[in-house]
């Protein structure tokens, strides 16, 4: 479903990812790893068109997707989880929906949407009138995933969504995370938690120093040394 091929992009004259090369087949769960400053965040900029690419490819369904740009991703059924959430924090929680709704031009109304999101979070029912900024971390990372799902995606790409959250709340994200995988969405989770994230995935890759160091199914992940060392 989504394929960087050779992808290499650089802040100025640094080189950051050096010829990453990663598969997401549709209905997998695969999550990207790596340490601090190893190029995560990169990488979700390159795949968003955030980043203009030095070489290389990332493709959706066989369609080039690399300047496309969010919105353009929206439409074609990406949902995004940027990191630190980026509601929008003087708008409300039904105004933040809304946005990610109005951006998939997804053809089910809005309000039937909201229905299957209210059902999933019960907590954003009781709080859709309520500015995001004032809601807790725990609430607002699970808003900003709503965002992500309402417009209905094939696929959520996800950037360190458990970053500032608590441990039993990075349980009840993840267990989310599993239930939305398991009606059928493909999944890219970015992420430094990676006992957490192995224990999710189907398949993981490992990045060091922007290049792809490990890759497996999580049988694999688990058992490879570098990761344990670096880990588990
Ligand atoms: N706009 C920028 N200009 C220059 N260097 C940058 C820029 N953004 C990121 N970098 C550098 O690129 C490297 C990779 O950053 P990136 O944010 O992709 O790391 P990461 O793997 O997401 O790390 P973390 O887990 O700490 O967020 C870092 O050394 C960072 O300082």
């Amino acid at each position: 479903m989504l394929e960087l091929s050779n992808v290499s992009t650089s802040y100025g004259p640094v080189a950051m990812l050096r010829g990453v090369s990663m598969t997401i087949g549709k209905g997998e769960l695969v999550c990207l790893l790596g340490p601090n400053g190893a190029g995560k965040s990169t990488t979700f900029k390159a795949l968003t068109g955030l980043l203009p690419l030095d070489g290389g490819a990332v493709r959706m369904m066989g369609r080039d997707i690399a300047r496309l740009g969010t919105e353009k991703l929206a439409a074609l059924g990406v949902g995004f989880v940027p990191e630190g959430r980026r509601l929008f924090p003087t708008l409300t929680v039904r105004e933040n929906l809304k946005l990610g709704y109005d951006a998939s031009g997804c053809a089910i109304p809005f309000e039937t949407r909201l229905e299957l999101i209210h059902d999933m979070f019960p907590r954003i029912r009781e709080r859709m009138n309520q500015q995001a900024n004032t809601m807790s971390g725990g609430e607002q990372a699970m808003v900003a995933l709503a965002r992500a799902l309402i417009g209905d995606p094939e696929m959520l790409v996800m950037d360190e969504p458990s970053l500032g959250l608590s441990p039993k709340l990075i349980d009840e994200y993840f267990e989310t995370v599993v239930r939305i995988h398991a009606e059928g969405k493909t999944v890219l989770l970015i992420e430094q938690n990676a006992e957490t994230a192995l224990s999710i995935s189907d398949r993981g890759y490992l990045l060091v120093r922007g290049r792809i160091a490990v890759s497996g199914t999580r049988a694999e992940m688990l058992r490879d040394d570098t990761i344990r060392h670096m880990y588990l």
